[in-house]
């Protein structure tokens, strides 16, 4: 699997882990760079979720309706700058999720992508999250489908990264 991160400390359960720091580009752009090992695709789907639609009221920038950004779709590529989070791994029974967060700006398009404990890590443990790829959707530039398998080693592994 390459890399990976571990922690030192004792991580509780709901905990703020970490930020995934990178260039912040749009889907099409992000199409088209030669890798895409550190691409962390944010999509647009949030305007499908019931849930977030009571919440959408709250956010100013979205009372006009979807603009240019909301059309086009973000990634975030951390392969030329980037910080520690692009190094941890997928598993199949992850400890971490990847929340998207607004806190400088109100743009829904763009959030930050913060990771959270989802149990309690023990120190030593290494991090890890659901790259959620879906299998058999993962293309190559010559539309090819791509195939990873996946060593996270869980009982629960599907097999496949992507
Ligand atoms: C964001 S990077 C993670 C850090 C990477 N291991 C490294 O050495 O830089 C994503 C890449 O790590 C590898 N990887 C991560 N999790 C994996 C897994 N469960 N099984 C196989 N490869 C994995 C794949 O090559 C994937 O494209």
């Amino acid at each position: 699997m390459g890399w990976g991160v571990r922690t030192l400390d004792f991580i509780p359960y709901g905990s703020f882990v970490c930020e995934y720091i990178g260039e912040l580009l749009k889907d099409e752009e992000a199409q088209k760079r030669k890798s895409d090992e550190y691409l962390f695709a944010i999509g647009k789907n949030y305007h499908d979720v019931p849930r977030w639609k009571a919440q959408i009221k709250t956010i100013p920038s979205l009372q006009n309706g979807p603009t240019e950004d909301d059309e086009n779709g973000f990634a975030v590529d951390a392969l030329n700058q980037g910080n520690f989070a692009r190094f941890i791994n997928h598993s199949c029974t992850p400890n971490l999720y990847p929340q998207n967060v607004l806190h400088d700006h109100d743009n829904i398009s763009m959030p930050h992508i913060m990771f959270f404990a989802y149990e309690d890590i023990p120190p030593l443990k290494e991090l890890s999250y659901d790259y959620n790829y879906e299998i058999d959707k993962v293309y190559d530039s010559d539309g090819n489908i791509k195939m990873k398998p996946c060593f996270c080693g869980s009982t629960e592994c599907t097999g496949r990264l992507y």
